[in-house]
């Protein structure tokens, strides 16, 4: 029998593509699949690409249909996990896609969610310093910010290897899957065809913090980012273009082999070759994140560039990567690489 798994909010995006990369997974079985306001249809009426799950009942969320399974994870709207952690045991591996245990400090969660911090967990981003082996040891999993993804595997390097000024730009672009099945009217297909735009402009996106968190962690002093994302006419991907001023003295070889060693042995960061930069379409499907970076030497700034499939590494396959971690498992179990293209 294997490690039997419950998906909360298996009718949405990130649900899905949860149950899409479990499916493929030789350990999980798939328990209980749980909705809100979808709750009593067929899964194959709101994910209908999931085949072999079609007819699966959607139950509603609730603390008794989750209970009896070895992982559990959530793909609820943000606030809404918080309540189901505390009535599952500890022999239950939670795993959390939304933001609520993501952010150390209450105050940060207060100033950009605006609502009471539900608590900390260990952050499911394995390839940051020191956090494969915290998530070996973990039965709570807060996986990250589908950009905060891009930006700490874009970043992180530079950070660590202290050739960076802790003052971080962003600009990301993502598909709007990122922001959820949920009907939305800037989201109408006649609103985001052919346009590119900004949002969430001016230091208030709630991503920021949760930026500012893991790059201060590696950097070992407060770094602060200024984060810039915008909608992009595609469903899936988000370009991270980074950059930060680069500390005197630093040259192209120096920079480049900062990125080589921290990237040296992950199976899913790829530094890619010289002149090579990412793209989202070489991601797509694939639990992978591409990183390339360059030294502006007539700016003094260094830029990098990650790009990542915002439901693949920048949830669900980040979701199982770290799951498979805690359970002991290989890191890479039924997960891929391999993009879908064109
Ligand atoms: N989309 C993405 O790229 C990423 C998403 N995430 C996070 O994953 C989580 C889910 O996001 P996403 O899949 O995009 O959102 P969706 O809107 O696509 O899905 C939300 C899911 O939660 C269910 N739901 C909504 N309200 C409730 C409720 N009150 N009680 C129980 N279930 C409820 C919905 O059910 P129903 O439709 O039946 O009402 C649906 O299954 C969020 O926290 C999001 O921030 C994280 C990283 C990236
Ligand atoms: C395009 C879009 O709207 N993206 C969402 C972020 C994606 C997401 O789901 O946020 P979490 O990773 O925190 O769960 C946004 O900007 O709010």
């Amino acid at each position: 029998m294997g490690i039997r798994a419950a998906v909360a909010g298996a009718s949405g995006y990130a649900g899905g593509e949860i149950l899409r990369v479990l499916a493929g997974h030789p350990e999980f079985e798939i328990g209980t699949v749980t909705a809100g306001s979808n709750a009593g249809r067929r899964l194959g009426e709101l994910q209908p690409h999931l085949r072999s799950l079609a007819d699966r009942t959607l139950a509603p969320t609730t603390p008794e249909a989750l209970t009896g399974h070895d992982v559990v994870f959530f793909a609820l709207p943000h606030g809404e996990s918080g309540a189901y952690a505390g009535l599952l045991g500890d022999e239950t591996l939670l795993v959390d896609c939304g933001a609520d245990f993501r952010l150390a400090d209450p105050a940060a969660w207060a100033s950009f969610y605006g609502s009471e911090h539900a608590g900390t967990w260990p952050y499911g981003l394995p390839e940051l310093p020191g956090q494969r082996d915290l998530l070996r040891r973990t039965d709570r999993i807060a996986v990250p910010g589908c950009y905060p993804t891009s930006v700490a595997l874009a970043m992180f390097p530079a950070l660590a290897a202290g050739v960076a000024e802790p003052d971080v730009v962003v600009v990301a672009a993502s598909g709007t899957s990122g922001a959820g099945k949920a009907p939305k009217p800037h989201l109408l297909g006649s609103e985001v065809m052919g346009s590119v735009s900004a949002y969430g402009v001016g230091g208030v996106h709630r991503h920021t913090p949760e930026m500012e968190q893991s790059l201060s962690a590696v950097a070992g002093e407060p770094v602060t980012v200024s984060f810039t994302p915008t909608l992009a006419p595609m469903s899936r991907g988000i370009l991270a273009t980074c950059t930060a001023k680069a500390r005197p003295g630093l040259t192209a070889p120096r920079l480049r082999e900062a990125y080589a060693a921290a990237y040296d042995g992950e199976p899913f960061v790829e530094l890619l070759p010289e002149g090579t930069w990412p793209a989202t379409a070489m991601t797509l499907g694939a639990n992978s994140a591409l990183v390339q970076v360059a030294l502006d030497e007539r700016a003094g700034r260094i830029v990098a560039v990650a790009a990542i499939d915002n439901l693949t590494k920048g949830t669900a396959g980040g979701a199982v990567q770290s799951a498979n971690l805690a359970l002991g498992l290989p890191e890479t179990l039924g997960l891929t690489t391999i993009g879908v293209a064109p």
